[in-house]
């Protein structure tokens, strides 16, 4: 059998959650996979200390995923191209605005026969263009990826309790070694169960869409509206993100969004916890320019949610198409536009009747 080498480029908190659960099962399968996982660490220092050090000698990644002990077979690499050297798969694992940098890189560097996982939650939006992340990886540098997305906040994953996750994976040329079952062994773990399926478009636009639904959430606690405003949000959100995916990806299935880990339970998870939810809610609260808040609340993690309603509301307004989904519109008008989020209910009634 193969010795599969796999990287993971991003050690943030999801990066290193996933990091540990690849480690581990690289680990127990030795004859797939060498047992080593490179991780590639945006190098930063941490107290004085080059944070790559410290992962490798503390097993910690004290920064973004602090108290939890990383297996010692992931080894933290600084450099982009010696961590993605001779690899046979990448994960990719960083939040999506610094994705374009990271491909204008490794462009070039990585063979054909390469293949890939994004866990990214986001979308590349050019103009009223509009690209899922798997197919961005794959354009740039010309080789296949997945997706991999989940109900998975990052914490509870890593402490290893109970969670589904969604990989959309289609063998790309029969002749693979990778097949569908390497990728569930890589990634199942007994806490973190893998539903493999073949909607890569689904399951990525599920990851992304789900922020700005989540985005809402948070308003709605941050107003203290309650369970059943927290409900209609929930369906809104899901009702939007389905007819997305139908309108500008006919390719994925409705039934991503309503039966997978990637759909509605991540909708679920991401509505009650996580950052988005948690830095919506903030916005309410203190009315405080959105990145300043980021910033202080998530001490160098992303809420991913923000570039991405952002991106969205541009996509859909240059297609003419925002009135048609107006939760997303009323959450980009709400970050960006000063609106009233107490008058959420009244603009969306409002978009809607304009229809
Ligand atoms: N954290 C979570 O619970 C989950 C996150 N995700 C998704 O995973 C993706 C990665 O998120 P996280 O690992 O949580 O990251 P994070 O939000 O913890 O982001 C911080 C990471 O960005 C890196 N970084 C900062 N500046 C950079 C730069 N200029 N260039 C490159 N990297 C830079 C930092 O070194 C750090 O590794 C996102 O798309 C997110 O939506 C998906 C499931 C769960
Ligand atoms: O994607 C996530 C859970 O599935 C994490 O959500 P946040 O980025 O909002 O923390």
């Amino acid at each position: 059998m193969p010795n599969l080498k796999v990287s993971v480029i991003g050690s943030g908190n999801w990066g290193s959650a996933i990091a540990k659960i690849v480690a581990e099962n690289a680990a127990e399968n030795s004859d797939i996979f060498e047992s080593d996982v490179r991780m590639w660490v945006f190098e930063e220092l941490v107290a004085g200390q080059k944070l790559t050090d410290i992962i490798n000698s503390q097993h910690e990644n004290v920064k973004y995923l602090p108290g939890i002990k990383l297996p010692s077979n992931v080894v933290a690499v600084p450099d982009l191209l010696a961590a993605v050297q001779d690899a046979d798969l990448l994960v990719f694992n960083v939040p999506h605005q610094f994705l374009p940098r990271i491909c204008s890189t490794l462009k070039g560097n990585v063979p054909s026969t390469v293949r890939a996982v994004s866990c990214i939650k986001g979308v590349e939006v050019n103009g009223d263009g509009i690209t899922i992340i798997a197919n961005y990886i794959s354009n740039e540098l010309g080789i296949y990826c997945g997706a991999l997305s989940g109900a998975n906040l990052a914490p509870e994953v890593a402490e290893e309790k109970y969670s589904e996750t969604t990989i959309a994976y289609k063998v790309p040329d029969p002749t693979d070694v990778i097949d569908a079952k390497i990728i569930r062994t890589l990634f199942h773990r007994s806490y973190f169960h893998v539903n493999v399926v073949d909607d890569v478009a689904g399951v990525s636009l599920c990851g992304a869409l789900k922020n700005i639904v989540a985005l809402a959430s948070g308003f709605v606690d941050g107003m203290e509206w309650g369970d059943n405003a927290k409900a209609a949000i929930i369906r809104r959100g899901l009702l939007e993100m389905t007819k997305f995916g139908r309108e500008f990806f006919p390719e994925s299935n409705a039934s991503t969004f309503t039966e997978e880990s990637c759909g509605v339970a991540d909708v679920i998870t991401s509505c009650s916890g996580g950052r988005n939810h948690k830095l919506g809610a903030a916005l309410i609260k203190t009315r405080r320019p959105i990145f300043e808040l980021e910033a202080e609340l998530l001490k160098g993690q992303k809420a991913q949610g923000v570039t991405t309603a952002q991106e969205v509301y541009e996509f859909l307004d240059r297609r003419g198409k925002s009135r048609e989904f107006p939760l997303f519109t009323a959450v980009h008008g709400i970050i960006f536009e000063g609106l009233d989020s107490y008058a959420l209910p009244r603009i969306l009634e409002e978009i809607e009747q304009k229809l």
